[in-house]
């Protein structure tokens, strides 16, 4: 059978147990590593959908902010958003500076998206 899952594009590709210490550390200590690991690739792999419907949703705002002609960032909510998430982390036992800078990272590329966003339909309106 060559059916795709194409929900986990790479599950057939994977390999949970790669590793540079193979051979190299006591099987206890490699069976405990790679149990952990197990968790660390469950929380990857939902990290990339939770990105995925982000992205999703962002890219409508992109969409209805270039219908309108609104600027692509909002530092006003930006604000909002980074002292509430610097909050969560505190409360998660994260470090809040690095929650900060994460959000900072990804709202630098949904910004990046809006603005390709507009030019593209400033481009279709001046075609029209
Ligand atoms: O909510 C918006 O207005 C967005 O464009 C989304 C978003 C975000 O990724 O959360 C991105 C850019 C803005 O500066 C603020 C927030």
């Amino acid at each position: 059978m060559t059916e795709q899952n194409h929900a986990l594009p790479d599950a057939d590709s994977f390999d949970p147990s790669a590793s540079s210490l193979a051979g190299r550390v006591d099987q206890a200590v490699m069976d405990e590593l790679l149990s952990i690991r197990s968790s660390i690739d469950n929380i990857d792999a939902t990290l990339v959908f939770l990105l995925a419907e982000r992205f999703k949703a962002t890219q409508k705002v992109g969409v209805l902010k270039a219908t309108h002609k609104l600027p692509a960032g909002d530092p006003g909510r930006e604000s909002a958003q980074i002292e509430r998430l610097r909050r969560l982390a505190e409360e998660a036992h994260l470090d809040p500076a690095f929650a900060e800078k994460f959000l900072n990272f990804i709202i630098s590329e949904v910004i990046r998206h809006h603005e390709a966003i507009a030019e593209g339909h400033q481009a279709s309106i001046a075609q029209a």
